[in-house]
C-alpha cells in the first residue's frame, strides 16, 4: 500500500523567510521562531498562514503485556484504565494544560485491559483488544490486528480533521509503553537496548536493568521481522503502536500538520515512517522528553524540538505546551512592521 501524501510549499516556505528577512528586527534575530513560521506558510501553502485555531489532542490508552508482572514500571497496570476515566473527566495533565491553549482532548480506549462500560461508547469504538501481549515471551498483537489497529487511527485523524482540526496531537496513556516504545525505537534503529531505556514513570536502577533484559529477550524472539513495519508492530508493539501510526500517516496523507510529543508518539513515528517515508514531512516535535529513546528518534526523524522542559509524562502534555509558540510564530510574521517602511 502506498499513501499519496502531499509536499509541502517549498516557494510559500521561500516567500515566508524573504518577509521575515524584512521584518523590523536584525536578520534572523527571531531565531526559531522564523523556522517555525515559514515551515508553517509551507504546509498552508499560503503566507502568512491560517491561524491555528482548532487544535486537537487524541490520547490513544491501552495495556502492554509487558506491565503484568509490574518489574518494569513504577506504577501498577491498572491506573491504566483510571486514567482513561481522569482524561473524561477533564482532571489529567493534558486535560490542564490543553485549556490553557483551547485544545480538545479525546481518549480513547484502544486496548485498555478492562471493560469500561460506563465510559461513553465513543471512546470505546476503536477497541482492539484488552491488552496486547507481554514482548519477551509471546507476540504483541495476533495477526490482523495491528493493520486493523493501523486503520482505526487513520479514522480517527479523518474524523478529526473533517470536524475541522487544523492541528493535531498524539497523546499517549498506558503503563509499560515506555518499555515497548524503546523496544521499537531500538529495533527500527538498530541500538543497543541499553542505550535507549530511560527510567519511565521513575523506575530504579534494578527496574531499568529489566526493561533492557525484556527487551534484548524481545528482539531476540522477533529476529529478523522487524524489518517489516506491520510484523515489527506485531512483535514488539502494541494496539496502540499501530493506531498511533496510522493517525500519523493519515495526517499527512490530509495535508494536516502534527506536533510529537514524548517517547511512545516518537516511536511510532518512526514506525508510521516505515509505513510512509513521506508522512515526516507533516511533524514537528513539541519537546524534548528525558526518555533517551525519544532523542534518538527525534535525531532520525531530523526534528528539532521546540521545549525541551524536563517532562516525563506523555498524554500529549509537552505538544500542547509548543501550541503558543507556533501561535507566535505566525503572528510575527503576520503582524510585525516591515525595515522598508521605516520613516
Ligand atoms: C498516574 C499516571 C499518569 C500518566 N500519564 C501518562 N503516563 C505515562 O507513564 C506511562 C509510561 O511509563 P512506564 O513505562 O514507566 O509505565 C504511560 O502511561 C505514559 O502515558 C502516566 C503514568 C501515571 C502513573
Ligand atoms: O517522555 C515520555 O513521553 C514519557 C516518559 C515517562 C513516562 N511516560 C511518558
Amino acid at each position: 500500500m502506498t499513501y499519496a501524501i502531499p509536499a509541502l510549499d517549498e516557494r510559500a516556505r521561500s516567500e515566508a523567510q524573504e518577509r521575515l528577512d524584512g521584518l523590523v528586527k536584525p536578520l534572523g534575530a527571531l531565531g526559531r521562531l522564523e523556522e517555525l513560521a515559514a515551515w508553517l506558510c509551507a504546509a498552508h501553502g499560503t503566507v502568512p498562514p491560517r491561524p491555528l485555531d482548532d487544535v486537537r489532542v487524541v490520547v490513544f490508552a491501552g495495556d502492554h503485556g509487558v506491565s503484568a508482572s509490574g518489574a518494569v514500571s513504577a506504577y501498577p497496570r491498572e491506573l491504566t484504565a483510571s486514567m482513561v476515566r481522569v482524561f473524561l473527566a477533564g482532571t489529567s495533565g493534558v486535560n490542564v494544560l490543553a485549556r490553557q491553549v483551547g485544545a480538545r482532548v479525546r481518549v480513547l480506549d484502544v486496548a485498555v485491559d478492562a471493560d469500561l462500560d460506563d465510559v461513553p461508547e465513543e471512546v470505546r469504538a476503536a477497541k482492539i483488544r484488552r491488552g496486547s501481549g507481554s514482548i519477551d515471551v509471546t507476540d504483541a498483537l495476533e495477526p490482523g490486528e495491528a493493520a486493523r489497529a493501523f486503520a482505526a487511527g487513520r479514522r480517527v485523524a479523518d474524523d478529526e480533521i473533517g470536524s475541522g482540526a487544523d492541528l493535531l496531537i498524539p497523546g499517549d496513556m498506558g503503563i509499560g509503553n515506555t518499555t515497548v516504545a524503546s523496544a521499537l525505537v531500538a529495533a527500527v534503529l538498530g541500538l543497543p537496548a541499553d542505550d535507549v531505556v530511560g527510567t519511565g514513570t521513575g523506575i530504579d536502577q534494578a527496574g531499568r536493568a529489566r526493561k533492557v533484559a525484556v527487551i534484548e529477550r524481545a528482539r531476540a524472539r522477533a529476529g529478523e521481522r522487524v524489518s517489516d513495519p506491520f510484523e515489527l508492530v506485531t512483535a514488539l508493539g502494541s494496539a496502540c503502536t499501530a493506531a498511533t501510526a496510522g493517525f500519523l500517516v493519515q495526517a499527512a496523507v490530509r495535508g494536516v500538520p502534527v506536533v510529537l510529543d514524548g517517547v511512545f508518539p516518537c516511536a511510532a513515528a518512526l514506525v508510521a515512517r516505515e509505513i510512509a517515508p513521506e508522512a515526516a514531512r507533516w511533524w514537528l516535535a513539541g519537546h524534548r522528553s528525558t526518555e533517551p529513546a525519544q532523542a534518538f528518534a527525534l535525531k532520525a526523524l531530523g526534528l528539532d524540538p521546540i521545549l525541551d522542559l524536563g517532562l516525563r509524562l506523555g498524554e500529549g502534555s509537552g505538544a500542547v505546551q509548543a501550541v503558543p509558540v507556533l501561535r507566535n510564530a505566525r503572528a510575527v510574521l503576520t503582524e510585525m512592521g516591515r525595515l522598508a517602511d521605516l520613516a
